[in-house]
């Protein structure tokens, strides 16, 4: 077993996260980093230093642009960009195929908090009869809802489905402004975009009498970092557990 460092490169490395990554890997034992590139760089860049990971926050509209070169060039990812539909997952599952020696984590959110918070919300959601997710962001996001907002409606919907329950009782019977919000699997997301936020989140639950609301704050960008860092020594080098397309950083803790 080689103890040479795992070489990374940062795509989006000029962006808020990107930059933040790129310290996070430079300090961060058994990781190098050899690449840091943006939108004017060529990606050849990676190959060019020999990258093994590519960590991506880039943007939802060239994520997937970026993986099938990765994949191509037999480099591994770990993608924190958001825009991840089951249809972009099941394309990616196709790029990889039965190949081993790449793996695709995609990872809605990197830190300890939200991962539980999207646990605890699937968890209760089958003991309520409505469940609603308000995210509320900073307005420089391009994207709306979120991607934890998407991933959790996504296990809220998947666990009330598991769970046999009906739909969720609602009169709304005009809606011309869309203020009932999007749906995602049938769960009602807000998105809240305003000067001051970084990264926050409730889960609003509701049953008769009661509601049990679960909020989750990134109050900083460093509330990633450590979820970048075990993300990326999960999918290369000698700490290397997945294989394959993974979705979640649930898999990288091991619950
Ligand atoms: N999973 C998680 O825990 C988290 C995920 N995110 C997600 O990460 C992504 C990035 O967020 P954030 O850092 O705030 O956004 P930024 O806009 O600050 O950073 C994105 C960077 O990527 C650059 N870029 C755009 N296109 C390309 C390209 N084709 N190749 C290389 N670089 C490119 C941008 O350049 P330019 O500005 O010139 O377009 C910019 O420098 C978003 O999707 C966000 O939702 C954010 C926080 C946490
Ligand atoms: O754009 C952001 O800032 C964030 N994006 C991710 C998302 O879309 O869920 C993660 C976190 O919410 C911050």
């Amino acid at each position: 077993m080689s103890d040479a460092p795992t070489k990374v490169g940062v795509l989006g490395a000029r962006g808020r996260m990107g930059s933040q990554a790129c310290k996070a890997i430079d300090a961060a034992d058994g990781l190098e980093l050899v690449a840091g590139v943006d939108i004017h760089d060529s990606l050849a860049g990676l190959t060019g230093a020999h990258a093994e990971v590519v960590v991506d926050f880039t943007r939802p509209d060239v994520v997937m642009d970026n993986l099938k070169w990765c994949i191509g060039h037999g480099v591994s990812a770990v993608v924190g960009t958001s825009g991840f539909t089951d249809e972009r997952v099941e394309e990616l599952r196709e790029m990889v195929g039965d190949r081993d020696d790449v793996t695709v984590l995609i990872v809605p959110n990197f830190s300890i908090g939200a991962v539980l918070m999207m646990r605890f919300a699937a968890q209760a959601a089958p003991y309520f009869e409505s469940a609603e997710v308000i995210e509320l962001h900073h307005p420089e996001k391009v994207d709306a809802p979120s991607g934890t907002a998407q991933r959790t409606a996504e296990l809220i919907a998947g666990a009330r489905a598991d769970a046999g329950c009906g739909a969720m009782p609602d009169a709304t019977a005009s809606d011309p402004s869309g203020a009932r919000g999007g749906a995602v699997g049938g769960v009602p997301v807000h998105s809240v975009r305003a000067r001051g936020l970084v990264a926050h989140q409730e889960v609003l639950l509701g049953a008769l009498g009661e509601t049990l609301t679960i909020r989750h704050d990134s109050l900083d960008r460093e509330s990633f970092m450590p979820g970048v860092v075990a993300g990326v020594r999960a999918v290369s080098g000698a700490e290397r557990t997945l294989t394959g397309v993974v979705v979640g950083l649930e898999h990288v803790l091991g619950f």
